[in-house]
């Protein structure tokens, strides 16, 4: 139990009206949440004001309400913290509640479009393989140590970030490794945590239904390098063309990561095949589990990161070799006559290009390309014709097909889908708006040494229609259609 005064230690308060000598037991920023003795935080969102709760949280049992404007009604007994920003006064409470969790452990967060579960799960593989005691937060799972919890958020909110950095202390973590999405950091889910370093992968395009702009995605990004302390490191992609602007006002000592430009961290791939590829890294030779450019340039980050953190140059080599690829990101099976099939995360444009482009690299001409893959409903829908024209310019057959519909009518996403289909890939296209006969289809229709592209739910394990999430796993439902 924690007394309010403690708890308010680096909020930016306007006015307070009541005690702060009070045990605080628990806080909430969802009314539905409020218990006996609880701190409510009243949070403008992007659908309801959460200062219209305000009365619900204290019917509910809440002591004190923090907000940005008082309420008419201002209730005997319960104190009211005014503050410039309830986001920001969150994360400082959360992280002064769990005792400053992100202090005590080597915090490293991952930012860009793409590449930012990769990079944080293989930086929690090599240093679990090499035997410290790691946590992540990513958008497949959280892990503190070796146990595994579910996630509903890439960067959740600023208390269950907390919550989850206390256990990780609590169980002997040194290292904790998380993504940090765009939306968590204009939300400020990230604001107040000790970051001993920043990873930036690539900026390209996504999430424009919430940002509005690019500029406006991209400024976002920056924020979390432009408030990197001056003891932390800032990791950046220099051959993706937003790498330096993202670091240009840190304070944090620069690193910089690429294939193709000057960096500390050079790359170069010498030779790929499905199962791996050869990489030089500064100068070195190792061999890779894993495919495609941008895992060459994801594992340079890793690399980078390993070696800043102290892993030696050498020793981290060898590690990197060690790396397999993670859940859902360029998995692959091989069933019936020799038919690869490949489940990934491809749902930006960026990202469907780079993994189609990395297949043809390796293909030969006579196997073909069968590309599934859809779009999800109630997020960006520019993205949509783009990922039609990518997927029939660059595979031999494409399957239009439904990801997550969530509110939107699949026919709809579907036809914004293919009207960036050019005439002449037309006839590669046909449209099954059922995933899994999508990918029946698929699998019937190749043959000996074809290739199967799943792309879009990668490690997902449902199907999100009117808000019902039922059981789907792409995995499981090609491997199942390509029994041998
Ligand atoms: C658009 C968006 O990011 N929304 C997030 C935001 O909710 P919101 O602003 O919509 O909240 P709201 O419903 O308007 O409610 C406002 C306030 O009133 C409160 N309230 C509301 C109702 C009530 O009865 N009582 C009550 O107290 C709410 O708890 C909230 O504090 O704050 C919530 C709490 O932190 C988040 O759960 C919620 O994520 C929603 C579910 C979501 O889908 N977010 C996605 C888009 C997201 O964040 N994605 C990124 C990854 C993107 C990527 O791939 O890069 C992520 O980090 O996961
Ligand atoms: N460095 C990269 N550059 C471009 N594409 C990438 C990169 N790394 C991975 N990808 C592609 O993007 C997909 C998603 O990768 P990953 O899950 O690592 O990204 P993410 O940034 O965590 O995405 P999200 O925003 O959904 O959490 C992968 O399945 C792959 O197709
Ligand atoms: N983090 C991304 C994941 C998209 C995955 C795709 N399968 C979808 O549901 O759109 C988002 O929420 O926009
Ligand atoms: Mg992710």
């Amino acid at each position: 139990m924690r007394k309010l005064k403690d708890i308010l230690y680096r909020v930016e308060i306007k006015s307070v009206v009541g005690s702060t000598d009070l045990a605080i037991d628990f806080i909430a920023f969802d009314s539905r949440k409020v218990k006996a003795d609880t701190l409510f935080v009243a949070q403008r969102g992007s659908v309801v004001d959460g200062h219209e709760y305000i009365s619900q949280a204290i019917a509910q049992g809440a002591t004190v309400i923090v907000c940005e404007e008082l309420p008419s009604d201002i209730v005997d007994n319960v104190t009211y913290v005014c503050v410039e920003d309830s986001d920001l006064a969150l994360a400082h409470m959360a992280n002064n509640f769990y005792n400053e969790p992100s202090s005590k452990l080597h915090l490293v967060g991952v930012t860009g479009t793409n590449g930012k579960t990769t990079i944080a799960t293989l930086l929690y593989n090599l240093f679990t393989n090499i035997g410290y005691k790691v946590g992540l937060l990513s958008t497949v799972k959280i892990i503190v140590g070796k146990k595994v919890y579910e996630t509903t958020h890439t960067t959740p909110d600023s208390l269950t970030i907390n919550y989850y950095m206390n256990e990780m202390v609590a169980e002997g973590c040194e290292y904790c490794f998380m993504e940090v999405s765009s939306h968590g950091i204009v939300q400020k889910r990230t604001d107040a945590l000790n970051f001993r370093g920043g990873i930036f992968t690539n900026l390209t395009h996504d999430h424009l239904d919430y940002h509005k702009t690019f500029a406006e995605y991209r400024n976002a990004k920056k924020i979390f390098f432009d408030q990197l302390s001056s003891k932390a490191f800032a990791v950046t992609n220099v051959d993706d063309k937003n790498g330096m602007f993202m670091v240009q006002n840190t304070k944090a000592k620069l690193i910089t990561y690429g294939l193709k430009n000057v960096s500390d961290y050079k790359g170069q791939i010498l030779e790929s095949q499905f199962s791996g590829m050869l990489m030089k890294v500064n100068q070195q030779d190792v061999w890779v589990q894993l495919i495609g450019a941008f895992n060459a340039s994801n594992l340079l980050a890793v690399f980078s990161v390993a070696v800043e953190l102290g892993v030696d140059f050498q020793e981290a080599l060898l590690q990197l070799s060690k790396l397999t690829s993670v859940a859902g990101r360029f998995q692959y099976i091989v069933g019936r006559d020799n038919i690869t099939a490949i489940v990934d995360y491809a749902h930006t444009p960026d990202a469907l290009k780079n993994v189609i482009e990395t297949i043809n690299s390796i293909r030969t001409f006579n196997e073909k390309l069968i590309t599934v893959v859809g779009c999800g409903g109630n997020r960006d829908k520019t993205k949509r014709p783009e990922m039609g024209q990518i997927a029939s310019e660059l595979s031999s057959k494409v399957i239009f097909t439904s990801d997550n519909p969530r509110f939107e009518e699949p026919s709809e996403i579907l036809e914004q889908i293919e009207a960036g289909v050019e005439p002449q890939n037309a006839m590669k296209t046909i449209v099954v708006e059922d995933r899994k006969q999508a990918i029946k289809l698929a699998c019937q229709q190749a043959v000996a040494g074809d290739i199967i592209l799943i792309a879009g739910k990668g490690h997902e394990t449902y199907q999100d229609v009117k808000g019902v999430k039922s059981h789907f796993n792409d995995l499981e439902i090609v491997t199942e259609f390509l029994k041998q």
